[in-house]
């Protein structure tokens, strides 16, 4: 059956305060899912994850007034019963596995209902390994692998990470959706 494809008059917006998650996103989605980005620093409200990256869309659709990707991330322990942590308090416990969770969500504009998509990455936290350079990179160890986040080449980690686990149901969700999204917004 022929896909019903969707022509959207706007191109995708990523809106992201975070410049490491914006390099890691333009590396995966490469020419896959064509977008343009936004520096927004968005409210977050405290919850779940995915009911975070659905109000992070919301919000963002409507200060663009058009299509929007978004994302909220957290590193959660499952010693505090997958609350998102501080290492310290882990110290105290003898359970260190963990879990990288990321939560994309999709509006297609003010009017829509975001749609959300979740990768998760299992793991443990281990003392810093490798560079400083992305949050709680050096301390997340995937289970498989000997490296932390952080001492994995770029490549590899955008292989295996949360991230990309969430952004190829993103992408599958686009080519199912058959969006044609306008990327020249000079007319
Ligand atoms: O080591 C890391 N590897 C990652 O892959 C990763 N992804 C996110 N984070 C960090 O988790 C916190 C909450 O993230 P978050 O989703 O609220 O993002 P944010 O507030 O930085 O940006 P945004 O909300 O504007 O998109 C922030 O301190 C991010 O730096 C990561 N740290
Ligand atoms: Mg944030």
């Amino acid at each position: 059956m022929a896909a019903t494809r969707a022509v959207v008059a706007r191109p995708v917006t990523f809106v992201t305060g975070n410049a490491k998650k914006l390099e890691e996103v333009k590396a995966i989605l490469g020419q896959s899912v064509p977008f343009q980005s936004l520096k927004l620093d968005l409210p977050e409200l405290q919850g779940e994850p995915e009911d975070i990256s659905k109000e992070k869309a919301r919000l963002a659709a409507l200060q663009v007034n058009g299509p929007v990707l978004v994302e909220d991330t957290c590193l959660c322990f499952n010693a505090l019963k997958g609350l998102p942590g501080l290492n310290n308090l882990l110290m105290a416990y003898e359970d260190k596995s963990a879990y990288a969770l990321c939560a994309f969500a999709f509006s297609l504009g003010p009017d829509s209902e975001p749609i959300t998509f979740l990768g998760k990455t299992p793991g443990k936290i281990v003392p810093p390994r490798g560079p400083n350079d992305f949050g709680w990179d050096p301390i997340f160890q995937p289970d498989g692998y000997e490296q932390t986040y952080a001492e994995m080449p770029k490549e590899e980690k955008n292989k295996i990470s949360h991230r990309s686990k969430a952004l190829a149901m993103v992408k599958s969700h686009f080519a199912e959706a058959g969006y044609t999204f306008q990327t020249d917004t000079s007319s």
